[in-house]
Order: structure tokens, then sequence, then C-alpha cells
């Protein structure tokens, strides 16, 4: 069993890039970063050298679009820039501690893991500074200007859509998209990056939007790694200079980001400093303070009497004063969620990380929160979201990066497009393992015998984890994602058994959706089988020739009325122990009482003879052969596909599937499959035909009925049928015998037919005469010899 317990400490330690801070003072990186802020937010006559200097280039098309959209837009939600700013700094440490997992000199340039944000208020910038992997000149180009993700295109549509009414999806668009960096221009009208990567300089690149330049930084590499995006915030964009609001925002948006993110911060603080009288307000060190002195001269303390003791010739006055202090503050708790007890994580927080980690608006749906143990110990914490996106199945079966995979808290990779089955890939989540090797490549990595035990388990618990869902949100959950779970039953035999009973059907019994457990509770004392019907919709199978003796005689039916189902359950051989019948296939009994069964039997040699002529004459090679029905009522007769043969409601489905082609010879072949047709001892027609054909086996009348029976029996079977126009044919001729209109009664025709008929006639005539003259009479003739 799955049980949830803290490891041991030191298991967790990660010799590479952990979160602890390493051993170089804050104060160094203080004064390194700051002199990158103070260059960049040098004067504009500096700047502008910069920018002369600098290499211009143009955004590609789409970029552009899409920038002019996001700057113009009326979005009121711009606050999200922060997160998203924030998301991609968290990314770049990511890939600079995966990429030192092989090759440990990559953190050399700079062991410190974290993320700064600085407002310089006077300056009006707000800087976003990382150490994570930085840009080389091409990643400069190429991320932020021209390579148009594939993403852009439909951000581009959607949100022109949905600039006028704003709201929600606006959101939701931007990052979903990969859009995230170009948000800076939300609250910004000019941004400039500053980065260093290993493999490269440092580089200053600036762009207001309309272009963007690069230009080697002339500090050299003081970044030695790392990026600071700094925005030129507009004026409307002021508050967010404010610390209050830097640090709610922080707080809202990125508390899970799992490295300590630090907000260049003030403090004030009281000190007691001696008064020096006369001078005090010149000596005082004002540089950083704001104060508010406090005249101490009544006091009569213990205190002022030691001082007074103690330096008996100077002042006994000292003063309090009021001091800034400015410090990175760390705002965000980076240690990761999944990995504290979950007894000690409350609700907020998982539904706050699950925004985190998806970018959805909404809450999920649920999750679950476990370490297994065993073979491999990992933690993981999955959720279900409310939607999957509207397309996911046109993308079924390829690629889903749901699934963020860590090694002792490193972040490997969210591309192991398999972590979860193709029927699954909405589960949204993190795994991360201590027994998985780190210094193997991500290939190697997917390949690890471990993984796949990882694989197996993280279904098993998914499934679980639904099956826990109440019985009120598993309503929601079903409308989302029944066609994943009836897509689990075809593909995953191993889970087959757990995917059934999160199965849910219509059924005859009531209007509500039943569980297969629950049928199986309340299936009739002898019934064996679980009896379903599929087809188009509820009203068309309650109507089904098939149903109707099964529901007078109070059987419950499931009633299959998506796509999928048929093929669903035709993957599926029983439940618990319960076979399943398709009451429109063969091979369909009631398990009648023995009184029944003799009754049956005799009806079947009362009919040998019309069930012998059906075979042999009338319908001879158009079906497999003719029986006496057990299901039929109220119909004449039906008819039944074979055991593995198609019922009408997969023929439907397949002809209505455009992958398929007409030639496809499976298709073919189960389209000319012959059917049983069931006949109806009851019905008075097939009564009246049994007499008819003890009478004379050469009635003609009787075989053009029995014709008409199997054809409207195949139509109401929900087949198709092949010879419509002979079938509309016989129709006609009986409405002509129903009004009493001869059949030898003529069709009147219009002048202007008739005129047509004659033209033709003459231009027949004509050809003959030209072939007549070219001399192509012999050959005919020589032709009709032979
Ligand atoms: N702080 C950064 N450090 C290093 N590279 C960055 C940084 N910010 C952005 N980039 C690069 O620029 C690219 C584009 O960023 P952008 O935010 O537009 O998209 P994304 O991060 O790939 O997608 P999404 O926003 O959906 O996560 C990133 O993929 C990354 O390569």
């Amino acid at each position: 069993e799955d049980v949830y317990d803290e490891l041991p400490e030191e298991k967790l330690d990660v010799n590479v890039g952990d979160f602890k801070e390493s051993s170089r003072t804050d104060s160094e990186t203080v004064q390194r970063e700051e002199e990158a802020i103070k260059l960049d937010s040098l004067n504009v006559a500096q700047m502008k050298e910069l920018r002369d200097k600098a290499t211009k280039f143009a955004f590609q098309t789409e970029v552009n679009r899409m920038m002019k959209l996001i700057i113009n837009s009326l979005y009121r939600n711009k606050e999200i820039f922060l997160r998203e700013l924030i998301s991609n700094a968290s990314d770049a440490i990511d890939k600079i501690r995966l990429l030192a997992l092989t090759n440990k000199d990559e953190m050399d340039t700079n062991p410190e893991l974290n993320i700064r944000i600085k407002a310089d208020k006077e300056n009006k910038v707000l800087h976003i500074m990382d150490t994570g992997i930085g840009m080389t000149h091409e990643d400069l180009i190429n991320n932020l200007g021209t390579i148009a993700k594939s993403g852009t295109a439909e951000f581009l549509s959607k949100m022109q859509d949905t600039t006028k009414s704003e709201g929600q999806d606006l959101n939701d668009m931007i990052g979903q998209f990969g859009v995230g960096f170009y948000s800076a221009f939300l609250v910004a009208d000019r941004v400039v990056v500053t980065t260093k990567n290993n493999a490269d300089k440092q580089y200053i690149w600036q762009s207001d939007a309309n272009e963007f330049s690069i230009v080697d930084d002339p500090r050299g590499d003081s970044l030695k790694r790392g990026t600071i995006v700094s925005l030129h915030l507009k004026d409307e964009a002021q508050d967010f200079l404010e610390e209050d609001t830097l640090r709610e925002l922080i707080r809202k948006y990125s508390q899970f980001i799992n490295f300590p993110i630090k907000l260049w911060s003030s403090k004030t603080i009281e000190e007691e400093v001696p008064d020096d009288e006369g001078d005090v307000d010149d000596s005082q060190p004002q540089e950083k303070l704001s104060t508010s002195e406090e005249d101490s001269v009544d006091d009569e303390d213990e205190g002022d009497a030691k001082v007074e003791e103690e330096i008996p010739d100077t002042r006994r006055k000292t003063k309090t004063v009021t001091k800034t202090e400015w410090d990175w503050t760390l705002i965000n708790d980076s240690k990761p969620i999944w990995i504290r007890k979950p007894n000690e994580v409350s609700e907020d927080e998982y539904k706050d990380f699950y925004k985190t980690l998806t970018k959805d608006s909404q809450e999920p749906l649920t999750h679950t929160h476990f370490i297994a143990e065993g073979e491999v110990t990992f933690k993981s914490l999955l959720y279900i979201p409310k939607v999957q996106p509207s397309e996911s199945f046109n993308r079924y079966g390829t690629k889903a990066d749901n699934i963020k995979l860590f090694v002792r808290r490193v972040f490997i990779t969210d591309e192991f497009n398999d972590m979860m089955p193709n029927y699954l890939n909405f589960i949204r989540g993190i795994v991360d393992s201590d027994d998985l090797p780190l210094n193997v490549s991500r290939e190697n990595l997917q390949q690890h015998k471990l993984i796949k035990v990882i694989k197996k388990k993280l279904v098993r618990k998914v499934l679980d984890m639904i099956k826990k869902i109440n019985e009120k949100e598993y309503d929601e959950f079903w409308k989302e994602y029944s066609t994943n779970i009836k897509l689990g039953v075809v593909e995953d035999p191993s889970n087959r058994a757990r995917l059934a009973k999160l199965l849910r059907f219509q059924t005859s019994n009531s209007k509500d959706m039943t569980s297969l457990a629950a049928y199986v509770e309340r299936m009739r004392p002898k019934q064996e089988h679980i009896y379903y019907i599929a087809g188009a919709n509820r009203a068309e199978v309650e109507k089904s020739p098939f149903v109707e003796r099964l529901l007078a005689k109070g059987y419950e039916i499931l009633y299959m009325v998506e796509a999928i189902d048929e093929y669903c359950i035709s993957s599926l051989p029983e439940f618990d122990a319960k076979k399943f019948q398709n009451v429109a296939k063969e091979g369909f009994t009631l398990g009648e009482s023995d009184k029944n069964k003799d009754k049956f039997e005799k009806l079947k040699s009362t009919f040998e003879p019309l069930l012998k002529w059906l075979n042999n004459v009338a319908l001879k090679n158009k079906i497999l052969r003719a029986e006496i029905s057990e299901r039929l009522s109220n119909s004449p007769c039906a008819l039944v596909a074979g055991l593995f043969g198609w019922t009408g409601n997969m023929e439907r489905l397949a002809m209505s599937n455009a992958h398929q082609k007409s030639d496809d010879p499976q298709r073919t072949y189960y389209l000319n499959q012959k059917k049983t047709l069931e006949i109806n001892p009851r019905h008075p027609l097939i009564r009246e035909l049994l007499r008819r054909v003890e009478a004379s086996e050469a009635d003609n009348t009787a075989k053009e009925m029995a014709l008409m029976m199997f054809r409207t029996a195949t139509l109401r079977s929900g087949f198709m049928l092949q010879e419509t126009s002979d079938f509309a044919d016989t129709i006609e001729k009986m409405m002509r015998q129903t009004l009493g209109v001869s059949l030898d009664e003529q069709i009147e025709m219009d002048e202007d037919d008739n005129e047509y008929e004659t033209e033709k006639e003459d231009n027949e005539a004509e050809e003959t005469t030209v072939d007549a003259d070219v001399g192509y009479e012999n050959d005919i003739n020589e032709h009709d010899e032979l």
C-alpha cells in the first residue's frame, strides 16, 4: 500500500543546485546586480548611444501582430505579466540545473539559484532577475522576436475574438499559447533584457515593441550568468513599483515557484543613538533613512542612569532614529508542495498550486497526493482539471506534456509524452522520484526500467482518484471525460476491470445514468446477461424492435447512445462475471422457464415450413438464416447481426468515419455480411405468411411480401438498405393497389417532354446517317456477324 511518509532529509539532498543558499554572501550579489541595474538605468543619452550602436531587427510578422494586440488591448488583468516573467525565470533556472547534472562546471559561473525582483521608482523601472541559463545572441533573436510559436496564430485569432469581450478567457490565453514574455508589453512601453549565457557574451536586448535591437554589453559579463528583464513601465502601470503590490502579486501567482523569489524591500527599524547635542541633526546618517526623532530629554529611567554613571562627562541624552533598511526579502516558500505531508497542506494551497502549475483559471475537479513505495519510491501530486481543452480529441495520441518529472526535486522534463496513457492525457501534475539517476540523458532516462514502474503506478493512482470522486461531482467528471474512460477500456487491457467500474450508461430503468455494478444488482433472478442496445439516441433505441419484449417482461436494458459505446463494450468481455448481450445481435435467449421452452419448441415446429421457405426460396442469398424470435413483441420481424458482425449502429458509425475509405476491405466485408432474420410467431402478418406458404410455395404475392418484410426489418433494425429503388418501386406498387389505381395505367407525358423525345430521336437518326456516310456500316455488320 502506498503510504505517505516524509523521506529522511539526507535522501532529499541534491548535490547540484539545491535550494540552499550558497556560501556566497548576499551583499556581494547585491552589489553585482546593483551595477547591472545602474547601467540599465543609465541616463537617457547613454542609453540612446547604446541603442544607436545596436543591431536592429524586425519582429516576425506574427509576433509583431500579437504584440500590437497585447499593447493595445483593453485587457484589464495586466498583472499577470509578473507571473509570466517569473515563470520564465524559473524555467531558465530549471534549464541550467538540468545542464549541470551532466556537466557540473555549468553551475560554477553562478552557483546561486534564485529570482529577484526590484522596483526602481526613481526611473520607473521594474527589474526581474534570474540566475538561470541566460540567452545567447542566437537565443535572443530566436526566442524574443523572430520565431513565432505554433500557438501564436491560434492565440491571435482567439484574442481578436475576445478583445471586445475581455474577461477571463484572455487571462488563460496569454501563457497557454506561449506568449508569456510578450505580456511584458501589457505594462511596459520599453523592455530591456540583459542576459548572459555560459556559451556567449553578455548582451542587451531592447525593444519598444516596434523593432528590437541587440548590442554587446559594455560592462562585460557583470551578470556571470542569468537574465534581467527590465520593464520601463507605462504611466498607468506605476502601481507595479509599489512593494506591497509586488509582494501581493508574487504571493498570489508565484508562491509555488520552486526557487526562492526575493523582493528588494524596505524595512523600518528603530535604533537608539547617542544624541550629540548641537550637531545631532547634521551628523545623523541620513542616506537611506527618513527619521522621526524622539526627544528623550525627560527620560529618567535606569538606562539613563547607567549611561550617566559610565560616561560621566558626556551628554546624558540618547534618541531613537527610524532607519529604513533595504534588503532582499524572501517572499515564497520554495519547498515544493509535493514534498510536504498531505495533512500539512491546505485545500486552498492545493488549488492555488494547481493554478500556478496549469495556468488554468478554474479550480481543479479533484487531486491526489501520495508517495509510492516499493520497487521505486516517488512522490506525486496529480490533478483532474474541470474541463479539458476543446480540441483534445483532435490531438488524441499526440504529445501531451502534462506531467512534470522531477528527480530529487530537480526538474527534468515535461516531455516524456507517455507518462500517462493517451486516454489519461488530461491529468496534470508532478512526479518526483529519488530513485532515478540524475546524471543520465533524458533519452536514457525515458528508457529506464523504473520509469515503466512509475507509469504503471500512476495509472492505478489516477483510476483510484476517479473512483473516489463523490457522486455529485462524478456527473461533472463523466460529462467531461466519459469518452476518455471508454477509450481506456478499449486501449488498456490491464486496467479494463478497474475502468469498467467507472463506466456510466443510460438505462431503460430511469432517466439517470447507471453504473454496471448498480445494473447487476438490479438484475432479475434468472437473468444471466447484461442487456444493452446501441443506437444514435435514446428515442431511437427505445423504439427498436429488439427491446420490445424484454421491456414488456420487465428487464432492464442499457442504452448505449454514444458513438464509442459499442466499441467500448465489445472489448469488455464481462462485468462481475456477467457477460454482455447486445440485444440486436444473435445468441439471444431469455432464459425462459421450462413451460415456456416447450411452448417455444412447439412454435418452432409449427413455423418450420415458413422458415424453410424463407431460407431456401423467398430470401435465398439475402439472409444467413431465418429463425423464430424470442425478443420481438410488436414487430413482425427483425434483422440480427452475427455475434462478430456489425450491428446497424456499428454500420452507421463506420460509414460516418471519414478516415475509412469506401473500398476498405474490412468495411466491405462487414457490410456484405448476411444477417439472421428473426420472425415474430405471434404477429398476424407472419401467421398469414405461414398460411399462404403452406397452401403454395409458389405464391408470388407471398414472395413479394417476404422480401418487403426483409427490407422493412433491415430499416427498423438500423441497417442500411442496399436496394433502395427496388424498395421504393414495391411501395409504389402497393400504393396503387391501396388506392385502386391499375398497375398498367401509364404516366402522362407533357408535350414538352414529347418534343424532347422526338428531337433526340431525330439526332440519333442523323448520327446513323453520318456513320453510314463514312462507311462504318460494314464494320458494324461484320461485328454483328461475329
Ligand atoms: N528569463 C529568461 N531566461 C532565459 N530564457 C528566457 C527567459 N525568458 C524567456 N526566455 C526564452 O524565451 C522564450 C520565449 O518565452 P515566452 O515566455 O514567450 O514563451 P515560453 O516561456 O516558451 O512559453 P510559455 O510562456 O507558454 O511558458 C522561452 O522559451 C525561453 O527560451
